[in-house]
């Protein structure tokens, strides 16, 4: 469903990413590790095609078509949706009014808002005044009520309470799993993810496939993310740019 080739990236005229290749299946969820300040926000961002991230060398395939200089506009009307870490302030802009422009089944998308006491934000200007943890369930709220096929997300459980991480985690598999209709457990031609984590809690509610280490803007390995979750609390990032340089 995505495929990112050679992808070199810069910001300012500095370069962030440096060749990245990484790839999502069509109903797998991927997830994105890597130290502070690595590139993994910035890849986020160039993949939804914000501007500023700086498109140098390399290409962004999205459902067979070449997205790489399309507009954020062109790729949420694709499926592509984010939750970035910080969203903007939309001063003047009531979030009811947001979600209804945006919303594909207002009606689900209420629920959503009653099952994660989001109602009594309706009136409220998105994001101003909003805490960490506000911030996290509104931009979910608005990404449930777009329905995108392809999840962007930036640190979800990050900010938000311990008790309100596994109503979090569930609503992001229950996003994860809507309309599909396949049999069985798993549904390998449904939504499709890249989330980036530093703690790992979200992966106790969402399958997760394959997990990345982007380090220095460059994907170090990739492998069982829950396995190399293990392997980065018990050896840090150091470990894994040592074993890159060892192959190299
Ligand atoms: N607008 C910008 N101007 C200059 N440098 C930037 C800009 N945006 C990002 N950077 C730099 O790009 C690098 C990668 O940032 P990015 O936010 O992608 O890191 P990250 O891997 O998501 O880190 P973290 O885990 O801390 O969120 C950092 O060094 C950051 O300072």
């Amino acid at each position: 469903m995505l495929e990112i080739n050679n992808l070199t990236v810069e910001i300012g005229g500095r370069r962030i990413l440096k060749g990245v290749d990484l790839n999502v299946e069509a109903g797998y969820t991927n997830v994105l590790f890597g130290p502070n300040g690595a590139g993994k926000s910035a890849l986020l961002m160039t993949l939804m095609g914000f501007s500023g991230y700086n498109v140098v060398e390399g290409e962004i395939i999205f459902k067979g078509e070449d997205i790489t200089h399309m507009s954020v506009y062109e790729r949420a009307q694709m499926g592509m949706g984010i939750m970035t870490q910080r969203p903007p302030n939309m001063s003047g802009v009531k979030l009811y009014d947001l979600l209804n422009v945006i919303s594909k089944d207002m009606k689900d998308t209420e629920a959503l808002a009653e099952t994660i006491d989001m109602v009594r934000f309706y009136d409220r200007d998105v994001n101003v005044g909003f805490s960490g943890g506000e911030i996290k369930r509104s931009e979910l709220l608005q990404l449930s009520a777009q329905n995108p096929d392809f999840l962007l997300l930036d640190e979800p459980e990050s900010g938000v309470d311990l008790v309100s991480i596994e109503q979090l985690g569930k609503t992001i598999n229950g996003l994860l799993q809507k309309d599909c209709k396949c049999a069985g457990d798993r549904c390998k031609h449904g939504k499709s993810a890249l989330v980036i984590t530093h703690t790992g809690q979200v992966l106790d509610y969402i399958e997760a496939d394959r997990g990345y280490i982007l380090c220095n803007g460059t994907v170090m390995c990739s492998g069982n993310p829950r396995e190399m979750l293990t392997e980065i609390k018990e050896q840090g990032y150091e470990e894994c740019i040592k074993c890159k340089l060892m192959k190299i």
